[in-house]
């Protein structure tokens, strides 16, 4: 079989169907760079000294930074050179990141990040990854403020994850289906492995934090008490349960062989509203999740409608396969 590079795909989708301009292509290039950089920082794993999670000297007495810091700098660095973005936020960075002038081009994005997905699992060796979304840059802004960043997730232009689990992949949405590229190591390119992802409609996986279970609301104790009843309950199956606490292994899972993935609000998280973060997290995999036929809601309404309010907004997310978030839901 004929191996097929991101770009070579990228290329063939905008000559036959049209669908991306020059500038989207390098800029998911861009992207992708960013990605491979990111994943050899994680994979040398204690080699780099850079595990920990909190600022810590190492043996020569020099400060380290950690990883969320080391991937947030990759990430802006690789993708600021090209001059696509009029500006950038970050999960790590409080206020969004101005590029700078010198760098400046034709701006017509906005790009959004989680750049270390999944933090806790670093210094156990358990996957990670790297979450993205791109909007369009309000017509006429030179120097975007939150103000511009707070668009709806069905604006979203493009959105995507890579993983660094057992092998490198990234998968990626520009709103005509889900295509998941594997990195291949020797070759340093991104080879695509998955085309049109499909996220099966039914499930009997779902993937939640128990531990949290005596503070969620009723919908979501109910749900999960009728899937542990199993067969001889209403929900008449069998259940297991998965939680790697890395969203992005998780929402991949999810991808290949179906489930449904919570992260409900409960009575710790009441006032921040959730815990995973709209923007950066919540928005980009439910663009991901929706292209491959699954579906994303807070429970009360669909993610992607949910009007921003704020650059580091958290909210409720449950996704994944269709007839089971519809289920989920209908608790509510
Ligand atoms: O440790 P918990 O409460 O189970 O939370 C796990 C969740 O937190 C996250 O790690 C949050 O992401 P960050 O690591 O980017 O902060 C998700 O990937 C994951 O689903
Ligand atoms: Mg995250
Ligand atoms: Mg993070």
């Amino acid at each position: 079989m004929e191996k097929q590079t991101l770009s070579q795909f990228l290329l063939d989708e905008q000559r036959l169907r049209g669908i991306h301009d020059d500038e989207f292509v390098l800029l998911l290039n861009d992207i992708a760079t960013a990605c491979k950089s990111i994943s050899r920082a994680v994979c040398k794993g204690a080699l780099n000294g850079v595990m920990g999670s909190l600022e810590c000297e190492n043996i020569q007495g020099e400060t380290q930074k950690q990883l969320d810091v080391i991937t947030n700098d990759i990430f802006i660095e690789v993708n600021q050179v090209a001059g696509y973005y009029a500006g950038m936020a970050s999960e790590e960075m409080d206020a969004p990141y101005e590029i700078p002038v010198n760098l400046r081009k034709s701006g017509k994005y906005l790009l959004l990040f989680d750049p270390l997905d999944g933090s806790s699992n670093v210094n156990v060796n358990i996957s990670v990854g790297t979450i993205f979304s791109i909007l369009r840059c309000p017509e006429g802004v030179e120097n975007p403020k939150v103000k511009d960043y707070l668009q709806s997730g069905i604006t979203q232009v493009c959105s995507g994850y890579a993983l660094y689990g057992s092998s490198t992949m990234l998968v990626i949405t520009a709103g005509f289906g889900v295509n998941g590229f594997t990195l291949d190591n020797d070759v340093g390119e991104f080879y695509l492995t998955h085309l049109n992802m499909r996220v099966p409609e039914d499930t009997h996986e779902f993937a939640i934090n128990m531990s949290n279970q005596k503070s969620w609301e009723a919908p979501v104790k109910n749900y999960i008490e009728d899937c542990l009843k199993g067969t001889d309950g209403p929900r008449g199956k069998q259940f297991n349960m998965r939680w790697v606490a890395s969203m992005v292994a998780e929402v991949h899972r999810i991808l290949i062989r179906g489930g449904i993935f919570m992260y409900p609000v409960d009575s710790k998280l009441k006032d921040k509203g959730g815990k995973l973060r709209l923007m950066y997290e919540a928005n980009p995999m439910s663009f991901i999740i929706e292209q491959a036929g699954g579906l994303s809601s807070s429970g009360r309404q669909r993610i992607v409608n949910i009007k921003p309010s704020g650059l580091h907004q958290r909210v409720p997310v449950i996704m994944g396969s269709k007839n089971e978030v519809e289920m989920m839901c209908s608790y509510y």
